[in-house]
């Protein structure tokens, strides 16, 4: 069966197209201010005006709703991704309030961290196990950084699940085999610095994917 890839930290024309034509399944905006990958509600709009038939994933940190409200009074999203240190009350919460389904990131270091995911089970439509953000990082995610896989490898979840952390087209397949993630999400991988996407990147990593 083929894995769905998620690039995320899209912020221009030219990625978005590359992202599409080799096949992405979902395309990620960032939307917390201190990312470099950060894109304001009114960019998101026109980087997204023409797309059709394809996931648009908006990654929140810690989001109050009057500005979930403004991103989506702006642009259509599909998915709505959490980064941050969301309860699972706070995201019932949200998918109630704006009927978009949700995606909770669970930050994985060791096999105890799995049961983190499980009282988001009732509530998040989707999971993703990203690496804990290493010591002193900005960013709760798109650190370039990654877990051992072999942690996940056997996990079964009531809801889908994504697989991200220092995925690179070099290593991805690896990854794919070892944990056996359904779907793979990468930001830094396919990167040429913090924020520019490689169009060469994003095809190569694709193609690792789902050719695995
Ligand atoms: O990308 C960011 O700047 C970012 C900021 C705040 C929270 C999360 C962020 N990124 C998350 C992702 O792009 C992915 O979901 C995932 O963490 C993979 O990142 P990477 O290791 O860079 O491939």
């Amino acid at each position: 069966m083929s894995v769905d890839v998620k690039i995320c930290g899209l912020t221009d024309e030219e990625a978005m197209d590359a992202a599409i034509e080799a096949g992405a399944d979902y395309l990620g905006l960032v939307f917390f201010a201190k990312s470099p990958r950060f894109v304001t509600p009114e960019r998101a709009a026109e980087l997204t005006q023409f797309i059709e038939g394809i996931g648009l994933v908006g990654l929140f940190v810690d989001a109050q709703d009057a500005f979930l409200d403004e991103v989506l009074g702006h642009v259509r999203l599909d998915l709505l991704q959490f980064h941050g240190s969301e309860t699972p009350e706070r995201l019932d919460a949200i998918r109630r309030e704006f009927a978009v389904p949700v995606m909770k990131v669970i930050a994985v270091e060791s096999a105890a961290d799995l049961a983190q995911a499980e009282p988001f089970f009732d509530v998040a439509d989707h999971l993703l196990f990203d690496a804990k953000p290493p010591q002193g990082a900005v960013l709760p995610g798109g650190n370039a950084a990654s877990f051992d896989w072999t942690i996940l490898a056997g996990y079964k979840a009531p809801l889908p699940w994504m697989l991200a952390g220092g995925l690179t087209p070099a290593n991805v397949a690896e990854a794919i085999r070892i944990s056996g993630a359904p779907a793979v999400d990468v930001s830094s991988g396919v990167e040429s610095a913090p924020g520019i996407k490689d169009a060469a990147k994003i095809a190569a990593f694709i193609k690792a994917a789902k050719g695995s």
